[in-house]
């Protein structure tokens, strides 16, 4: 290696034999591209708005990698590891890492929107599997660029049953934490994905897991094939194809053309649930399983008593209990179970009062979680005391400490939720401890040297555009990245398709059993509601004051503009208080021209930050 670095960096021909092929025609590349090994790499990094349409655009992939990336950095926690999701054209969507690694500086660049080509970053795994499609490991100085060469880095490939690429899954250490077995559980991870897929494709097909030995069924070496109702394959994984190699095992294929039995012979004895044996077309005995029966297949037509469907993807009891007919938001709940069976910290976004909190109570109760749903509005805890009503303090920890001693926010959400609302105004200072907690879940109350590991679901929420924070470096870009695995964006009350219902929902709540005309409803519409719900359910409030009959209609919300205008100016409370309202008036107009910003308006103003959240909530 010594001989082949030095020949590379003098520009020399890089001795035959001193490198391993794949690495050496990767060098001769990067060479011809005309990059200088000892000079700094391309370092390009996609704005967040990219990043946030490749993670739409790869949503089915992500949900089952993020799975994965937790478990295999449960399995190598604590190594100094990062583990990364790339898209197909190698960009990085996601990562997750031990705490040390992430403040390195090749933490700092392996972010979301950090992209991994050979011709920008030299020789490095992940451009190399890029471009292969094979599983790839660089380890060391073996990276073309000699700034990268204190690192290793393993990347698998994530294929469909085409063959084609759909993302990679990249482990990335220091070179001398680096440990054998880690390329091997990086690729383990990558079959997983790519068998999740196999499920995940094929909701109305049967899944069938096939091997030559019955005890491997259940293992990543075993086939997963699946097959429509009338017997055609829809996909395979790669094991399945190198089992039935010789055999057109492909897509479009038929069973009848795999396997001796046929379809409908073999599909008695799958569906009774058993391991039946069965040969292939060349002769090779194999045993197979059913691991998924078709939806909306007629099973009864294919065989006799009818068997249990998959269920639908909400059930009535993750239904949640606020309204949310709007197609964008039905959509968003079914992928939202997903996200929260599998632990994601989740941000909501949404303008003021378009039900943030309701979610993250909503989210609570999908979780199951038996502890407590514990929010904390970051906007009103003054910035010296966030760390410890987050994390706790010990007795006696500050000078003019009052107090006994507490355990912290994070502590009390244990086993349940932490609900950080308005997440944009925690303060900078306190941002690099809430990652940490983010990354191993441990808490070290202020003063203590003792560290508990808790349990939380995280849910955050804003109405400020973070995106726009993190590239003013108000915020950290990887706290951001941590906390949006999964967002949930709310849309304003003027663009809600389910309007009537939400109206009809608030009326029944306010005055049960009270109509509202459609005429009214229509009136509302027109309306802006820069307040959302929230406002809506204020004017209903109103109307039900103005109320003649017996029913309320476009009447009883015609009140005078202006009035209407200098209440909303108002908070609740200081709306009938003369003496307060043109104080509200004015931190509420200062927090509008700050878009939001509520530290900034707490500044400009000379108020503390709680005083400023009590006026705008
Ligand atoms: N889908 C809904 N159906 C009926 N009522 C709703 C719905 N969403 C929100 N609300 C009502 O609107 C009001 C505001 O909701 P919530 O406090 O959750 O909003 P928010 O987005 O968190 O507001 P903010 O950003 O100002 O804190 C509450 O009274 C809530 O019950």
């Amino acid at each position: 290696m010594d001989r082949a670095r030095s020949a590379l960096e003098r520009g020399d021909r890089v001795p035959a034999g001193s490198l391993q092929p794949i690495v050496a025609d990767s060098w001769q590349r990067c060479r011809d591209a005309g990059l200088d090994p000892r000079a700094d790499p391309i370092a390009k990094v996609l704005p967040f708005s990219d990043v946030k349409r490749r993670r739409e655009a790869a949503a089915p992939l992500r949900q089952l990698a993020l799975a994965e990336m937790r478990l295999l950095h449960s399995q190598i926690a604590g190594s100094n590891f990062i583990i990364a999701l790339a898209d197909r054209d190698g960009i990085v969507l996601d990562t997750i890492s031990d705490h040390e690694f992430a403040q390195s500086a090749a933490g700092r660049a392996i972010i979301p929107g950090s992209g991994w080509h050979e011709n920008e970053r030299g020789t490095n795994a992940l451009g190399l599997a890029t471009l292969t499609l094979k599983p790839t490991a660089v380890y060391g100085r073996e990276h073309y660029f000699a700034s990268h060469g204190h690192l290793s880095c393993m990347a698998a490939p994530i294929l469909n049953c085409r063959g084609e690429m759909l993302g990679l899954l990249d482990a990335s250490c220091a070179h001398d934490a680096r440990q054998e077995h880690t390329h091997a559980l990086v690729r383990m991870a990558a079959a997983q994905i790519e068998n999740g897929l196999v499920f995940q494709e094929s909701a109305d097909s049967f899944v069938f897991a096939f091997h030559p030995r019955a005890e491997y069924l259940g293992t990543l070496s075993a086939g997963l094939i699946s097959v429509s109702a009338s017997g055609d394959v829809t996909s395979i994984n790669r094991s399945g194809q190198a089992l039935l190699a010789g055999l057109p095992a492909l897509l479009g294929s038929h069973f009848d053309a795999l396997f001796e039995a046929g379809f409908h012979g073999a599909l008695d004895g799958l569906l009774s649930g058993g391991v039946i044996r069965i040969r292939d077309l060349t002769g090779s005995g194999l045993f197979m399983a059913c691991r998924q029966i078709a939806q909306r297949s007629n099973v009864a037509e294919l065989r006799g008593p009818q068997r249990a469907f998959v269920p639908a993807l909400i059930s009535k009891a993750d239904a949640p209990d606020f309204v949310c007919e709007d197609n964008s938001i039905s959509t968003l709940l079914a992928e939202l179970a997903d996200a929260v069976s599998l632990g994601m910290p989740i941000h909501v976004t949404g303008e003021t009062g378009t039900g943030k909190e309701l979610m993250a109570r909503h989210i609570h109760k999908l979780s199951q979680r038996k502890g407590e749903f514990v929010p904390v509005n970051c906007g009103a805890v003054p910035e010296e005391l966030f760390i410890s009503e987050i994390f706790g303090h010990e007795q006696g920890a500050f000078t003019n400490s009052r107090m006994k001693g507490a355990p912290g926010l994070a502590r009390a959400a244990h086993r349940g939720t932490l609900f950080l609302d308005e997440v944009a105004d925690i303060p900078l200072s306190a941002q690099t401890s809430l990652l940490r907690f983010l990354d191993n879940m441990e808490v070290r109350p202020v003063g203590a040297h003792k560290v508990d590991k808790v349990d939380v679901q995280i849910v955050s929420a804003t109405n400020r555009s973070i995106e726009e924070m993190v590239e003013q470096r108000l915020f950290r870009a990887d706290l951001f990245y941590r906390l949006n695995a999964f967002t949930v964006d709310l849309p304003p009350l003027t663009a809600r398709s389910d309007f009537a219902t939400i109206v009809r929902n608030l009326m029944e709540d306010l005055a049960p059993g009270l109509p509202v005309t459609d005429a009214a409803i229509a009136a509302l519409q027109r309306r802006k509601w820069p307040g959302n719900i929230r406002e809506l359910r204020t004017v209903l409030q109103r109307a039900l004051v103005r109320r003649r009959g017996e029913y309320v209609d476009e009447e009883c919300f015609q009140e005078p503009l202006a009035a209407s205008v200098t209440l909303n100016n108002c908070c609740d409370e200081c709306r009938d208080s003369p003496l307060n309202s043109a104080r509200c008036r004015e931190i509420r107009t200062v927090h509008r021209r700050t878009g939001g910003n509520i530290s900034r308006t707490a500044h400009d103003l000379g108020l503390s930050r709680t005083t400023v959240y009590k006026h705008v909530r």
